[in-house]
């Protein structure tokens, strides 16, 4: 029988399928965070259970950790108690935490690809719904619960219900500074929030075979606001030459014969999906959304939309609601909406690439009157990387503030946040009401958008550049 990628990544990971019972499949890989983990370990120690296996684990402290003056004492008690527990939790556990301080810190979907700790076919876990990013690699990752963190850490398997397939097939070439940022909101656009639910997607197409590998991490990363279990992106040389050498990667040894295995992924030739969605890459412009949730997106070219042009009921009103939240009127051109705040990081769009061609926008600009940008590179080693480049004095020559990594202003919960009105380009993934500090205003778009607004004081085309 053809099957699918992810058809064979859960077959070959599959435990026991009992009549009556969910599906309890193998788990390679467990990343932790200190938001989602201390009730699981808290959990473990009142069991009197015990981590089966150390090594499947990595983690790091990235949520609330300061992008700026870590030598101060954190200030927040909350975020201070979170960061102290991980590093106990771990140190208990004998885990491998990179924490604040760590060479390697940085948000966890950002340093995990760093040391080549996913490879293709594996099934990969975490607390958090952002997993998905590591799809990027042919593997199947996805967020879970807490008590699931618990089960994982105890047991390295979970139970599981078993998705749909979904195909999502780009083909084409994107047009100028157009990225996967805006491949990844257009698809949000095109199904809509739920258009995932149920389903696995695979990403498919010349378009996306183009796609670096941050590119494609971009591109799964966002699976989720789609509403999928998980995105995936079938491994080719790319993916390969990506985590030969890295520190995780399998050794000289065992490369050839985890080559093999990785080869054997991709899905047959005739593998029937249940689902099956198309774009054209060409006419993806630049994205902007202009909503309260990351479908509620447009190119910039376009307009803010009215309520009245949603036939749906339910997306007519969710229309008005965003509207007010968002203080915007409807048929306003999206290049005439103002900033007042812009953010570059995240694990959507926080990695090297990311701030090279932000750099490229911002070289020789200035950030314009009244706006604040910040850029927060998405791990510590992103930030060499970035210096070794000059890439932080164009910068702060242009006037944005260099920070130290974590997850910042993606959910506003170290601190960085906007204030009430305050409306950002922000190059996240996420625009519910509140995301970036209440009654903040949140607009997802790519690092070369959110440069090229953050000298303008609104947003531009950036093809017309
Ligand atoms: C805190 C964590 C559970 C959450 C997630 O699951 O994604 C966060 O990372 C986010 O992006 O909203
Ligand atoms: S960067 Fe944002 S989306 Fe990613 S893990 Fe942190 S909070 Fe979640």
């Amino acid at each position: 029988m053809k099957k699918t990628m992810y058809e064979k990544i859960w077959d070959s990971h599959l435990v026991v399928d009992a009549d009556g019972q969910a599906p309890l499949l193998f788990v390679d890989r467990h990343l932790m965070h200190e938001v989602t983990s201390p009730q699981a370990f808290e959990g473990l120690r009142i069991s009197g259970r015990k981590v089966r296996n150390p090594h499947s684990i990595l983690a790091t402290m990235d949520h609330c950790v300061p992008t700026k003056n870590r030598d101060l004492p954190i200030a927040d008690p909350i975020a201070k108690k979170q960061i102290e527990t991980m590093a106990e939790n771990c140190k208990e556990n004998g885990l491998n935490l990179y924490d604040m301080k760590n060479p390697n810190n940085g948000v966890i979907h950002v340093v995990v690809p760093e040391h080549g700790f996913v490879h293709p076919g594996m099934v990969v876990v975490c607390g958090d719904s952002h997993t998905a990013t590591h799809g990027a690699f042919g593997a199947l990752a996805f967020g879970i619960g807490t008590s699931e963190v618990e089960h994982v850490m105890a047991t390295q398997t979970l139970p599981q219900k078993k998705s749909k397939t979904m195909q999502i097939v780009v083909n084409g070439t994107l047009s100028k500074y157009a990225s996967a940022k805006d491949i990844a909101l257009a698809i949000t656009g095109k199904i809509g929030t739920a258009g995932g639910t149920g389903y696995v997607i695979e990403y498919t197409g010349s378009a996306i075979t183009a796609l670096s590998m941050e590119g494609r991490m971009t591109l799964c990363n966002m699976a989720i606001e789609a509403g999928a279990r998980a995105g995936l992106v079938a491994p080719d040389e790319k993916t390969y030459e990506f985590l030969k050498g890295r520190e995780f990667a399998p050794s000289a040894e065992y490369w050839d014969q985890a080559l093999a295995y990785w080869k054997s992924l991709p899905s047959d030739e005739g593998a029937v999906f249940d689902a099956t969605v198309i774009l054209d890459a060409a006419e993806i412009a630049p994205q902007v959304s202009w909503g309260t949730s990351p479908e509620q997106v447009t190119g910039v070219d376009s307009i803010v939309p009215a309520p009245e042009s949603f036939s749906d009921e339910g997306k007519r009103k969710a229309c008005e609601s965003a509207l007010a939240y968002m203080d915007l009127q409807p048929n306003t051109k999206i290049t005439d909406i103002p900033v007042d705040f812009v953010f570059i990081g995240s694990c959507t769009n926080g990695r090297i690439e990311d701030f090279r061609i932000a750099a490229e926008v911002a070289k020789g600009t200035k950030v314009a009157n009244g706006v604040t940008a910040i850029a927060v590179p998405g791990s510590y080693h992103v930030k060499q990387q970035a210096e070794q480049e000059g890439l932080d004095k164009i910068f702060t020559d242009a006037g944005w503030e260099w920070r130290e990594p974590g997850c910042s202003m993606c959910l506003a919960m170290n601190g960085d946040e906007l204030t009430k009105g305050q409306r950002c380009a922000s190059t996240s993934n996420r625009n519910f009401e509140g995301r970036q500090g209440k009654g903040g205003r949140t607009h997802l778009v790519s690092p070369a958008m959110a440069a090229a607004a953050a000298a303008a004081g609104h947003f531009v085309d950036i093809r017309k550049l």
